[in-house]
């Protein structure tokens, strides 16, 4: 540093009006001073960097206090560049440092809780902290979507949307998705028919999740070349979802391509909007999720407001969207590679399938058959227990928040509760690393027994909205490609290594061979 001091005031111009024609311009005095004011700016500024280094060691040690992490944090990006590339290692690595750890990125002071106890106190302490998302999050949804409300906003306007998630709307909602996941699985045979090496499932279930959950919540409001163009758009959105990401949105970010493919999925959302309140208006029947919202807003014993606007529809299945691609994908995929890896647990499943559709393959599923699947149910439990599609979610204090008896998590600090500990914990889920569905068959199981465990879908007044119809789509989607069709993994070093774009993926994409199952 020094040297370079050195070799900085040693260049200081000595200008020579023959060799630069640019000193007959006038130049301010500022930069004209002498030698010694230059060091003495030079020595003040470097002074003043110092001290702000050190102010920002010093808060960040304040802050943690006796909390395990890193003594002393990567001046001004702290950890950016690994959580640029997280790895589960890495996290596992900070979750089990402590029940409570602390990192610092850009600034920002964060605690990791690990332990269930801890977990549970963030997600149930409105009082004190909540969720924040992403940072980009914010970016990409809106500030006023409701997924911001906090609160008792919060929760009123969760009841509203709690009507779009009941039995009877669900039952509109699975023959859709009944229909969709045919015609996907018979284009993934007839592609696999064309090419019989084994092909990453990454983006065709990625695709069959968003076609299925685009009709689902739209129905035919939207128009096939909609559907497809938000589908398409959409990987730029789970791209901008890293923990943290690039503060601004300048071109060439994930983040500014993220907001560009929301303002495409929300024309064509608005679109929809205003075309179900159109049909309900005309006396159609509830077709999918938009209608179900403006037929029970009309119903005449609805009490609560009326007056949604196009956009603010759109942005609540946006929301929905957002919440659902990432997380259903991670969970489908993991349940193919799972039951391709399990065959005694594909036979279970499909002996189950055969009997309660009584060998008929083409039957579309009803919520009254699902009823009739206890395996099903609990394979796609623990499918998602062993890989939780979700691992964590950020919060944000509101104030001081004393965590623990010696540990108060300052204002304004990231708060992570995570869910991998909670659903590994040996003493709840004995061999906790192997893939048993019959844990969730007994009641009395400890699994059964300790619910607060099973953290999948969060908890508190921000758990999942979506729970049954995710745990519906799932199972359907594995159900029915169970009976249509074989699959074989095609088993890579990288098959049990999990790569983490928001939620958990196989790192190799999943590579299946598909073909096609012959009838009972
Ligand atoms: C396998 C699939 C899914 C998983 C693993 C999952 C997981 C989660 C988790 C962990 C949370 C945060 C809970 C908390 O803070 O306590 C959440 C929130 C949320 N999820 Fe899901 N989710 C899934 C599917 C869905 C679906 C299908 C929808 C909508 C149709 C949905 C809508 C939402 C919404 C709107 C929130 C925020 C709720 C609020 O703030 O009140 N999710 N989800």
């Amino acid at each position: 540093m020094a040297s370079l001091l050195r070799h900085y005031s040693s260049s200081v111009p000595k200008p020579s009006s023959t060799l630069n024609p640019l000193v007959d311009i006038p130049i301010p005095s500022f930069f004209t001073s002498t030698t010694s004011k230059q060091a003495s700016w030079l020595y003040t500024t470097l002074a003043l960097v110092a001290a702000l280094l050190v102010l920002e060691q010093s808060v960040y040690r304040y802050k943690k206090k006796h909390l395990p992490g890193a003594r002393w944090t990567i001046p001004l990006i702290g950890k950016f560049a690994d959580s640029m590339k997280p790895t589960m290692e890495g996290y596992m690595a900070q979750w089990n440092s402590g029940a409570l750890s602390a990192i610092s990125v850009f600034n920002i002071f964060i605690v990791m809780a690990s332990s269930n106890e801890y977990s549970r106190r963030i997600l149930n302490s409105p009082n004190h902290a909540e969720p924040c998302l992403v940072h980009s999050a914010k970016q990409i949804l809106m500030p006023d979507n409701w997924v911001f409300l906090n609160g008792r906003s919060h929760v009123e306007y969760r009841k509203i949307l709690n009507a779009l998630f009941t039995r009877k709307a669900l039952s509109i909602y699975i023959g859709i998705q009944d229909a969709i996941t045919r015609k996907h699985l018979n284009e993934w045979l007839a592609n696999a028919a064309k090419d019989p090496s084994p092909q990453s499932i990454m983006m065709t279930a990625r695709n069959l999740n968003m076609h299925a959950s685009l009709r689902v919540f739209c129905g035919n409001h939207i128009p096939e070349h909609g559907a497809v163009e938000i589908s398409e758009k959409y990987w730029d959105i789970t791209q901008a979802l890293e923990l943290v990401n690039f503060p601004l949105a300048i071109p060439g970010t994930k983040v500014y391509r993220a907001i560009k493919a929301r303002k495409v999925a929300s024309k064509w959302l608005e679109l929809a909007a205003a075309r179900a309140k159109v049909a309900i208006a005309e006396g159609a029947e509830p077709e999918c999720m938009l209608d179900e919202w403006v037929k029970e807003m009309q119903a005449p014993g609805y009490k609560g407001r009326k007056d949604f606007s196009d956009r603010e529809m759109a942005m609540v299945v946006f929301s929905f969207l957002f919440a659902s691609q990432d997380a259903m994908s991670s969970g489908l995929i993991y349940g193919f590679q799972h039951l391709a890896d399990h065959p005694d647990i594909l036979a279970k499943i499909r002996e189950e399938q055969y009997r309660v559709r009584v060998n008929d393959v083409d039957k579309p599923m009803t919520l009254e058959m699902l009823e009739e699947m206890p395996y099903l149910k609990a394979f796609v439990k623990e499918s998602m227990r062993v890989k939780p599609p979700v691992t964590m979610v950020p919060y944000k204090t509101t104030k001081a928040f004393p965590i623990s008896p010696d540990y108060t998590v300052p204002v304004n600090s990231m708060v992570i509760p995570s869910f991998y500990n909670s659903l590994h914990d040996p003493e709840v889920y004995p061999d906790h690393d192997k893939l048993l569905p019959e844990r969730w068959l007994d009641a009395k199981s400890s699994a059964n027994t300790n619910p607060k465990n099973y953290l999948v879908f969060g908890s508190g007044p921000h758990k999942c909205i979506g729970i049954e119809y995710a745990q519906m789509n799932m199972a359907l989607v594995l159900a029915t490609a169970s009976v249509l069709a074989d699959w074989e993994h095609h088993i890579t070093p990288e098959s049990d290594k999990v790569q983490i774009i928001a939620t958990l993926f196989p790192k190799d994409g999943c590579l299946l061979k598909f073909t096609p199952r012959p009838r009972p």
